[in-house]
């Protein structure tokens, strides 16, 4: 690598997209980006924690839309029809977005790092690829005491370019996003150094959940 070779992508080339667009089935229906979380608005609540780390910023969501539009971020229902799953979202985010980078974050994991973009912009340069996908501990450690690593593909620094890519991967009928992200260069990024809040990437899928993470951001 020559020394000109950038080693970060610059905060005003990223666009953060909030992922806000389930059915939220495990919370009984309700819009999930829309549940308080220590009195602020899960969506919104991520919006504000991307915000520093971040160009622009928009919102995915299919319900309540003048609710999210409230929060002064455009606001992209899917194109796909019948809640096609977050590749959807992923698919509208390409589609609007105006900068070289887009990443993805969804509504529900309140307490995602500080550095999220910053991680993933280093190791996407590092090794020139074009999606780079959070690796993060499990809930629940090993014997040793170190958490297993799992992918969290609705964590995703993606290239814009890939627009095209998906338009035709979604045309095809597919719907996941690992067998999406597998036909391009993706690195895994792992979020457990020593200093990373092993629960950082902690999801709520029940009204319980949101409640017991309303209980960590508290004790931090
Ligand atoms: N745009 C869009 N986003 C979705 C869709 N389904 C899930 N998501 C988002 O993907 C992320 C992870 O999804 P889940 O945790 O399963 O959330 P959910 O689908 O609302 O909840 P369940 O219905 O209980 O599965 C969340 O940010 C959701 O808002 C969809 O059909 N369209
Ligand atoms: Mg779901």
């Amino acid at each position: 690598m020559n020394s000109a070779t950038p080693t970060a992508i610059a905060v005003e080339e990223i666009t953060g997209l909030i992922l806000a667009g389930g059915r939220g089935s495990r919370m009984g229906g309700i819009d999930k980006g829309l549940q308080n979380f220590s009195g602020t608005p899960l969506a919104l609540h991520a919006l504000l924690r991307l915000q520093p780390q971040v160009g622009e910023l928009m919102i995915n969501a299919n319900r309540n839309l003048a609710a999210y539009e409230s929060f002064g971020v455009p606001v992209w229902p899917d194109g796909l029809a019948d809640y096609a799953g977050p590749l959807a979202g992923f698919l509208v985010g390409l589609e609007r977005c105006e900068t070289p980078y887009l990443l993805t974050v969804p509504c529900d994991t309140p307490l995602f790092p500080p550095d999220l973009a910053a991680r993933l912009g280093e190791a996407l340069l590092a090794h020139d690829a074009e999606i780079a996908m959070v690796n993060a501990p499990e809930a629940a450690a090993e014997a040793d005491g170190a958490a297993a690593l799992r992918p969290q593909p609705v964590f995703c620094l993606l290239r814009a370019g890939l627009l095209e890519s998906l338009v035709r991967f979604t045309q095809d009928g597919g719907r996941k996003i690992d067998r999406w992200t597998a036909q391009h260069r993706t690195v895994l990024v792992a979020f457990d150094r020593p200093g990373d809040a092993p629960d950082a990437f902690f999801n709520a899928n029940t009204l319980a959940e949101l409640h017991a993470l309303e209980g960590q951001g508290l004790r931090r």
